[in-house]
């Protein structure tokens, strides 16, 4: 394993109600790559995401964050290096949490505060608000905030752990157009950080897969079907594979689109 590997998975697999979920999955991002992870409905996306995180065991292989093995290190701690943001994360936040405390709760991976944050975690907590562009939203309650936000949000609480790897799962989900740019652009934007942990985005939607990722790992059924550098696993072929219906890949100006040709 190389100094940079930061999470890795061997032969990982998830068996669940007497069905393989995941099929010895291999896999391993480093530092300074950006990945994004297709795969169609059902193939097993969010089951590799909760073994990484250790929501679930994985039923055979290996997990590891940097040096830590799943199994034989204390995975609260380890868990702490890998951040995860998801939609349901947002059903856990109580309607009348300020959204200075839902940020600032992020250091310690809490979700609800009971005492108010201390002075220097707000300060850290409002320079993330101000930088993903939401300083108007400081003295906002939750239940307030529109569905975008809620994302930025987030990702905000996210970043004031220092995560070595974040997992944006359909961080787009629910943005209409304008917000679902402004919103990748920022991500490129935290890409560009100097700290910036690796970002692992889950998608079904090839537009955004911005220049900023780098890598891109197509799972089906459980399996790898490819993964690598974007240029080489990105093709209409690979994508009519991975669907199961032919389907044209266009890419315009650093940006993918995709057609469906003929659905199966
Ligand atoms: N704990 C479990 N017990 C039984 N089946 C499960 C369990 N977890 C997941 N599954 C099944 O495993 C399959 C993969 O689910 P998973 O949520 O990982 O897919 P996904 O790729 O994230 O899908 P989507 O794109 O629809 O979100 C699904 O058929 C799901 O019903």
């Amino acid at each position: 394993m190389s100094a940079d590997s930061l999470l890795r998975t061997q032969a990982a697999t998830f068996v669940r109600g007497g069905r393989r979920i995941l099929k010895g999955i291999d896999w391993e991002v480093k530092r300074g790559e950006h990945w994004c992870i297709l795969g169609p409905n059902g193939c097993g996306k969010t089951s590799l995401i909760n073994l990484i995180t250790g929501y679930e065991p994985a039923t055979d292989g290996e997990i590891q964050i940097g040096e830590d093995v799943f199994g034989n290190s204390d995975w609260r701690e380890v868990r702490k290096r890998v951040g995860l943001v998801t939609n349901t994360l947002t059903t856990y936040i109580e309607p009348g949490e300020p959204v200075m405390h839902v940020v600032a709760s992020g250091r310690d991976a809490k979700l609800n505060l009971w005492t108010p944050p201390s002075a220097s975690l707000k300060k850290q907590a409002s320079g993330l608000i101000e930088a993903a562009g939401c300083a108007h939203l400081k003295k906002s309650l939750w239940a307030t905030l529109s569905q975008g936000e809620k994302q930025k949000i987030l990702i905000c609480r996210a970043l004031m752990a220092r995560f070595e790897v974040l997992i944006l799962d359909e961080p787009c989900a629910g943005l209409d157009p304008v917000a679902r740019e402004h919103f990748l652009n920022w991500m490129s934007e935290i890409s560009s950080w100097p700290e910036a942990p690796s970002l692992v985005m889950v998608t079904h939607h090839v537009e955004e897969i911005l220049p900023c990722l780098t890598h891109v790992f197509l799972l089906r059924d459980g399996e790898v079907l490819n993964q690598g550098e974007k240029a080489d696993v990105l093709t209409s072929a690979a994508l009519s594979t991975l669907y199961g219906a032919k389907v044209k890949l266009g890419l315009k100006e650093g940006r993918y689109s995709l057609k469906v040709m003929e659905a199966v």
